[in-house]
């Protein structure tokens, strides 16, 4: 049995859908029912439901994006930095494995050698490294409450995408938006993502941190070009002129912008489709709704 916590939000509810493809039992709890937010009831959940392992998709992103964060910062800070410190605790007392989502926005930019970010390298988008988003602040405080867990995987998403059209696919938001930042990412097709995160405990593959991104990098031009080319050929899409210009029309925060290496995980024999390649799948398939 697993529980699964956040389910009803856009990534958990990729996992409920995983999970019943796959037959796993599961159960999805919401904090309407069950205020998962303190440790004692969580405990208790724990117990009572006799779960051999745990997922945690919950968590405060914002709507319609981050930038709401820099607003909300009370629900940002417990939803990604006091919760998963709570979760820890519940777990460790019961002695319960279990997964945390985090996200790869604790970055900025690439490594000094020109490649992706790995696992241990030190956040360089977050309140010890400023200027950061509020959100990405947040997240890197998630993640050191998690330090030294055992038991513990940290699965760090990245702007996902996939076939389903949506205002929180990243496919969907760049056709939807009036001008674009161009930039160079890692990014995560959810799919593929929650089947990692799932095969990373099936697997028993060591716990820790992994990026659960698609291998290899690319920039909002190349996304672009794959739209036009799969689905709208005569979609004409607008850029900023640079950062600057888009912080003074379109964001209040920064946006992380990163290349984060999936080399951790496809080394320890998880597959993840090489990016461009799982964009023009998303794209080939592309479907209105869910
Ligand atoms: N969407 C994205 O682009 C990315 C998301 N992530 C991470 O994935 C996790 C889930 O994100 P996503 O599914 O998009 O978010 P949603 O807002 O869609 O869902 C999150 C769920 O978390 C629960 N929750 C628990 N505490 C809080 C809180 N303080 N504020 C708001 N909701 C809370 C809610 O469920 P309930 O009330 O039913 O318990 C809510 O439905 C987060 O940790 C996020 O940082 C990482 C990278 C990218
Ligand atoms: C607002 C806006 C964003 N963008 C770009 C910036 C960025 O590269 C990409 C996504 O930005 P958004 O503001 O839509 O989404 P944002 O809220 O920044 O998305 C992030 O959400 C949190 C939860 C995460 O953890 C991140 O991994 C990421 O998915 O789109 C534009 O090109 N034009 C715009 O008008």
């Amino acid at each position: 049995m697993i529980l699964l916590l956040g389910g009803s939000g856009f990534i958990g509810s990729a996992f409920r859908r995983q999970l019943e493809r796959s037959q796993i039992q599961y159960r999805s709890v919401s904090r309407s029912t069950c205020d998962y937010t303190k440790c004692d009831q969580l405990v208790a959940l724990i117990r009572e439901s006799k779960a051999s392992f745990l997922i945690n998709a919950a968590g405060y992103t914002g709507k319609p994006n981050v930038d709401a964060c820099e607003v909300h910062k009370a629900d940002c800070l417990l939803g990604n930095a006091v919760l998963p410190g709570v979760v820890r605790q519940a777990c460790e007392l019961c002695d319960l494995p279990w997964g945390h989502v985090s996200s790869g926005c604790i970055y900025r930019g690439c490594r000094a050698d020109g490649g992706g970010f790995i696992e241990n390298d030190v956040p360089n988008f977050c309140f010890r490294s400023p200027p950061c988003s509020f959100y990405s602040g947040c997240k890197a405080l998630g993640e050191e409450c998690l330090d030294g867990a055992d038991l513990t995987y940290i699965w760090r998403l990245r702007i996902p995408f996939d076939q389903c059209d949506g205002e929180r696919n990243y496919l969907s938001k760049l056709q939807r938006y009036d001008r674009l930042l161009n930039a160079t990412n890692s990014i995560s097709h959810l799919g593929e993502f929650v089947v990692a995160c799932l095969q990373s405990w099936q697997q028993r593959i060591e716990p820790g941190i992994y990026n659960v991104v698609n291998p290899g990098a690319v920039s909002t031009q190349e996304v672009c070009d794959l739209i036009r080319e799969h689905l709208l050929q005569d979609k004409r899409f607008r850029f900023f002129d640079d950062e600057k210009e888009f912080m003074q029309l379109a964001a209040s925060a920064p946006r992380s912008s990163c290349v984060l290496s999936s080399k951790k995980i496809t080394d320890a024999g998880i597959k993840l489709t090489e990016v461009h390649d799982a964009i023009e799948f998303a794209l080939k398939n592309w479907s209105r709704s869910r």
